[in-house]
């Protein structure tokens, strides 16, 4: 039973999405913080609560124009959310008229462009290219091709990501391998997992299945993973197109960090019913 003593009906919130990966944004500089791992549970499951592949947690920065917090819908934390963070950012360049936004996330303070038509890049790092900093369990001789079946790559983007390259990504059966590579030992924190192939060397197919338990139709941090990954490996440039399921992504692995550009939408508002709150 969560003990939450709302003085508002409940708690509003923002659903929006990045190529239908879909977020439920709580703006924590104006309603109650309540999110923890058991009302982000409650509130992302798809049948009993509203339904998110991740839930971003608002509020005010003293670094940032705002500091994000991201959970998945297991109630687990993600340090980082490509593609939230390109909806926190136009929420941001809505309320201050700007065409840039900053946003600290907890792998750090990311920059954000409005790219026009639409479009809103994040730039999202440098990748973590150290055993430890992705992190895995121990060292690896290559890590490029890790000692698991298919020679996955490995990268962080603030997350972790295991990136195996397929001759045809349609036709991995990502909720049969998916569980089992997300809990891999190799990953103490868990992995996300990406499936690619290669169309040409500016351009990527993938599918994912997140950390968190879910296939989604797209995941931004996975695609700057896999941009890297097909990089290090020599298959692609350093600027690609990745076409996911919910729609195409550009990758572009700069020297300040990888870029991630692509579209956001804003669906609806809400409240979060008070009652619903207070029988979690
Ligand atoms: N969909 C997100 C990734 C969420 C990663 C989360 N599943 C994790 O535990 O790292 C994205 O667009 O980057």
């Amino acid at each position: 039973m969560a003990d939450l003593t709302l003085q508002t009906g409940g708690l509003p919130f923002r659903k929006m999405h990045g190529l239908g990966n879909d977020f439920v944004v709580v703006d924590a500089r104006s309603a109650p913080d309540l999110v923890n791992e058991d009302t982000a549970r409650a509130i992302g499951h798809r049948s009993f609560g509203v339904g998110f592949d991740q839930l971003a947690v608002l509020r005010e920065s003293d670094v940032a124009d705002l500091d994000v917090e991201f959970w998945n819908s297991d109630g687990s934390k993600a340090d980082a959310c490509g593609n939230a963070s390109r909806c926190v950012a136009r929420i941001i360049m809505d309320e201050t008229g700007q065409k840039a936004a900053s946003i600290r996330t907890g792998r750090g303070t990311l920059q954000a462009v409005d790219a026009g038509e639409g479009l809103i890049s994040v730039n999202m790092g440098q990748p973590q290219l150290e055993w430890d900093q992705i992190p895995l369990a121990h060292p690896v001789d290559d890590l490029n091709a890790l000692p698991i079946e298919g020679a996955p790559g490995a990268a962080g983007i603030g997350n972790p990501h295991m990136v195996f390259v397929v001759n045809d990504a349609e036709a991995v059966p990502l909720s049969d391998v998916g569980p089992a590579l997300e809990h891999h030992p190799l990953f103490p924190e868990r992995t996300n997992v990406e499936f690619i192939h290669v169309i040409d060397r500016q351009t990527l197919r993938m599918r994912v299945w997140e950390r968190g338990g879910m296939i989604t139709l797209a995941c931004g941090s996975g695609a700057c993973a896999s941009a890297v990954v097909a990089h290090r490996k020599g298959l692609t440039d350093r600027k690609v197109t990745i076409h996911l399921d919910g729609g195409d992504l550009e990758i572009d692995w700069r020297d300040d960090g990888v870029w991630m550009t692509g579209p956001i939408t804003h669906v609806f508002d809400g409240v979060i019913r008070r009652e619903f709150l207070e029988n979690i």
